[in-house]
């Protein structure tokens, strides 16, 4: 495996009983890139991440991650403990130096002065902030994001996409992130694929300039035809077509 690389999955398969989700699934990562995985409903991808994340065992193939590099996970319910403030769940698993490293994090999150706050006392917007500096604060190489900003509105959705870029290209950890916002997946991935039915139906490697500009034509154009290719539409004439006739 080369020194540059963040994980990989070569030939993996998943199954729960008799019930198949992933099926030969391969891809890699280098260090520092961004990817995103999109597809629809059920095809698979949370248990990619919980694979990833060690949390499920695949029942064939390798998933491979460097010895001791760190992997951490946020999810769409930021998981805060609710009897802890921000910064006690900030500090949660944390052995040195805890409360110095987190408020580090808290800052790189720009929720400064929020550190002894209650989670109900925080919009939803600011719950994943303190979510994302939850993970922050172990120093990942590799960030697993799943779907977390699926519960937000728009406005608050654009503004977390834009910290969680910053602090990607600042920090040059690596990302994986499921999501079901094409936009999303455009606005901060390298690469996207497409899962149809436990498999990869389709890789897309997005080379735009950073930051993105949602109205450009190349973003529009690749948006677009990413999302068709989720939904199964044909782009030539916009008619739904059967998902095995598109290569
Ligand atoms: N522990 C489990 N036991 C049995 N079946 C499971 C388990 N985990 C997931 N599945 C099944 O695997 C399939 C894929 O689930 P998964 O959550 O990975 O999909 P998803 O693409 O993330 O869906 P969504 O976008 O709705 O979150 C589903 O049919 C689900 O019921």
């Amino acid at each position: 495996m080369s020194a540059q690389m963040a994980l990989s999955l070569s030939g993996v398969h998943k199954s729960f009983g008799t019930t198949s989700v992933l099926k030969n699934v391969e891809f890699s990562l280098t260090k520092g890139e961004c990817i995103a995985i999109v597809g629809k409903s059920g095809c698979g991808k949370s248990t990619l991440l919980r694979l990833l994340a060690r949390l499920e065992q695949p029942t064939a193939g390798e998933v491979y991650i460097p010895n001791g590099d760190i992997v951490r996970m946020m999810f769409q319910e930021g998981r805060l403990l609710p009897w802890k403030t921000v910064l006690q769940n900030v500090m949660l698993g944390l052995k040195h130096d805890r409360k110095r490293k987190a408020l580090e994090a808290i800052k790189s999150v720009q929720l400064e002065g929020k550190e002894n706050e209650w989670p109900r006392a925080l919009s939803g917007g600011q719950k994943q902030r303190v979510a994302l500096a939850r993970t922050l604060v172990h120093s990942p190489h590799v960030l697993l994001l799943d779907e977390p900003l699926g519960a937000l509105d728009a406005l608050t959705r654009r503004e977390m996409q834009q910290l969680i870029e910053k602090i990607w290209l600042q920090r040059g950890f690596s990302v994986v992130l499921v999501t079901h916002d094409i936009d999303e997946a455009v606005t901060l991935a390298d690469r996207v694929y497409v899962i149809e039915n436990g498999s990869i139906a389709n890789t897309y490697d997005i080379n735009l300039p950073r930051p993105r500009k949602r109205s450009s034509y190349e973003f529009v154009e690749t948006a677009e035809e990413i999302l068709n290719r989720v939904l199964g539409v044909n782009a030539t004439n916009g008619h739904l077509v059967s998902l095995s006739n598109i290569k």
